[in-house]
């Protein structure tokens, strides 16, 4: 039998396809630019069993049901799914579980009514994730269905991180209050982090970076998290790709009295214009990096507001956890920006911070060490497998039920 994995971005499908009994991967697959009508989606499918091709196309896709046909089409060309039936279980990322959602569930309507209830919350996330429940519903009504919560992890933040400075009526009736996002890799590559390190956890002081589209970090104490930087929503924290992160919510105010911006316009200025597309009109930091190089000054400047958001992030936990035993970078930027590593850590030797810039350009998929000999704090570099994670939280959800 199998476990199939869903990870619906905002604009992107990830997906795996485990074996039940050891989790190996027998195929994965990426479905990138969802909806964009003018260059065209890409695909990429890995067949890791041997038994077919793995093989790349272009061609628009216009949303996720959209790319979960593709998915399906690709997984049965390839015979690594013949039929829905070979499948124990399909595990779903969802982004925003609210207060409801501290471990994974498996899918039942009251779940899917409670993930459509937060919609206002993860705009860009949740209905994506919904889609992906709905049409695998419709593709396998019989196969047990468990959504693992990106706010799960972040449920242990104490109270007085996790309040805003509003009127506690605000979170009482309307839960206004941080809940946290990408906790399902904040938490893997914690773990992993502690295994590398062979320590037990629960000894460990670690501040984890997850630098992809979105982008977050969290403090873990324990294992425990304790503090992250996305809000309320995915909006708030470090500069992201499309997203703003923090700024001064008077500048909203400001924006509607003078240029008479809409709640809407706002909404998309912040979510979709801002972060690093805002400031030099591209959202790739691949692209960036070689701009930035080249010289492009709006490139620079987009990368300098980037890596000094996130050191200041990285100085915060450390506060916040009353110092660091490890830095973890992780997600596409993470595992693969040695520039972002380099500049968001240059400075910090006086909180013990010293990372190796020859062993920070080795390009590695396991675990790097990037720490100069002399740094105080491990510095590593984890790649993220957030789909790997859902699917043994999956099985153990359909085990146990
Ligand atoms: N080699 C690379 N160098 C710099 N940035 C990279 C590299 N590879 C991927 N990235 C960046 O990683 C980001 C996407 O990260 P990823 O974790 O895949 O995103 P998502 O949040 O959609 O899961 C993009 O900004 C991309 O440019
Ligand atoms: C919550 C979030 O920002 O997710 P992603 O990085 O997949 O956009
Ligand atoms: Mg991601």
């Amino acid at each position: 039998m199998k476990i199939l994995v869903l990870n619906s971005g905002s604009s992107s499908l990830k997906f795996q396809l485990f074996l039940k009994e050891d989790l190996s991967v027998l195929a994965s697959g990426l479905v990138e630019q969802i909806g964009d009508t003018q260059s065209g989606a890409e695909l990429t499918f890995n067949d890791s069993s041997g038994l077919k091709k793995n093989f790349s196309r272009k061609h628009s896709i216009a949303d996720h049901r959209d790319a979960i046909q593709v998915m399906y089409e690709m997984l049965e060309e390839s015979g690594t799914l013949v039929s829905t039936g070979e499948l124990a279980g399909i595990g779903h990322r969802v982004v925003h579980g609210g207060e409801s959602f501290h471990l994974p569930v498996r899918i039942d309507a009251h779940v899917i009514a409670a993930i459509e209830e937060l919609i206002p919350l993860a705009p860009l996330h949740n209905p994506a994730n919904l889609t992906g429940i709905r049409v695998t519903m419709e593709h396998a009504p019989k196969t047990p269905q468990v959504a693992v919560f990106d706010t799960a992890f972040h449920q242990s933040i104490p109270e007085h991180a996790y309040l805003y400075a509003l009127p506690y009526s605000l979170y009482e009736k309307q839960k206004v209050r941080r809940y946290g996002f990408h906790g399902t890799s904040h938490g893997y590559v914690a773990r992993q982090a502690a295994g590398h390190l062979k320590r037990h956890i629960e000894d460990l002081h670690i501040v984890t970076l997850h630098l992809g589209n979105g982008a977050s970090a969290a403090a873990i104490r324990g294992g425990e998290c304790i503090d992250t930087s996305m809000g309320m929503t995915p909006l708030e924290g470090l500069v992201m790709g499309t997203r703003s992160g923090d700024l001064d919510p008077a500048i909203l105010f400001y924006l509607n009295r003078e240029i008479h911006m809409g709640m809407d316009e706002l909404d998309a200025l912040l979510n979709k214009e801002s972060g690093l597309k805002g400031i030099c009109g591209e959202n790739d930091m691949r692209s960036i990096s070689v701009a930035a190089e080249q010289g492009d000054r709006q490139a620079r400047l987009a990368l300098g507001i980037f890596c000094y958001r996130l050191k200041k992030y990285i100085g915060a936990y450390m506060a916040a956890l009353g110092g660091a035993d490890c830095i973890v970078f992780t997600g596409g930027i993470g595992e693969n920006s040695a520039i972002v590593r380099e500049l968001s850590c240059q400075g910090l030797e006086r909180l013990g911070i010293s990372l190796d810039r020859k062993k920070n350009t080795i390009r590695q998929k396991e675990i790097l060490e990037i720490h100069s000999a002399d740094s105080l704090i491990n510095i590593l570099v984890i790649p993220t497998d957030e789909e790997h994670e859902i699917a043994s939280q999956t099985l153990g959800v359909i085990t146990s039920s």
